[in-house]
């Protein structure tokens, strides 16, 4: 397989408990959540992988979505272990030297944003294997990074273990190259998720 420098991995297979289930193809803005970083991966021309939960949540929107995207469709290899099965599945799916990871629910992604983080690889350092916006507080967005392939061997170990599999645990082992949120977008807005059926009709 030929690897690109850079691919993408949206996670979609969480369990949407607060907003009702389905959260992927749940309608914001008159567009499913999903297609938002889809449509921006897209027109970016960057291969990316979408990770949908092991047991199908809609198969008939899943297709669909396949239609309309083409792109590479995995599902978690094991149900319920969280974000870090999806960004393992999405690596083993997808050949890249750097994964862009995103959530399904964050409709106020921009272009610009993903091209601004992107341009942070170079300024990396070789063993920087993530890289990942922190607010000023120190919170950092784990869902909206960078990481190296070269990761994929801790990510194993870690989901292996099954004993922590917390982004930060993750990332704890990574040496990450932190960048300041603002830089990818002064409004911050990019980062904000939508969690529940009030911030689907409000944002
Ligand atoms: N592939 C995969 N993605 C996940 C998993 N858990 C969460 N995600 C995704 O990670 C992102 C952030 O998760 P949350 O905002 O908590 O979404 P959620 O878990 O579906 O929603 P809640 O059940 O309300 O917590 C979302 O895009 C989820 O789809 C998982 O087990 N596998
Ligand atoms: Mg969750």
């Amino acid at each position: 397989m030929g690897g690109s420098i850079i691919g993408g991995i949206i996670l979609s297979g969480g369990k949407g408990e607060r907003i009702g289930g389905k959260k992927p193809f749940r309608i914001f803005n008159g567009k499913y959540l999903i297609n938002y970083p889809s449509d921006v991966l897209k027109s970016l021309n960057i291969p990316y992988v979408t990770v949908f939960a092991k047991n199908s949540i809609d198969l008939d929107k899943e297709k669909e979505y396949l239609n309309k995207y083409k792109c590479i469709i995995s599902f978690d290899l094991i149900e319920n272990k969280g974000p870090l099965m999806g960004i393992l599945c999405g690596m083993r799916a997808l050949n890249a030297e750097w994964f862009i990871v995103l959530p399904c629910d964050c409709p106020y992604i921009t272009k610009e944003s993903i091209i601004k983080l992107i341009s942070y690889i170079k300024i990396s350092k070789k063993d920087n294997l993530c890289i990942v916006p922190m607010h000023e507080n120190g919170f950092i967005e784990p869902l909206f990074a960078l990481y190296k392939r070269n990761s994929l061997h801790i990510l194993n170990k870690i989901l292996m273990e099954d004993s922590n599999l917390s982004l930060r645990y993750f990332i704890s082992y990574l040496n990450p190259f932190y960048i300041k949120v603002e830089e990818l977008d002064k409004s911050k807005k990019i980062f904000k998720n939508i969690n529940t059926i009030k911030e689907l009709k409000h944002g």
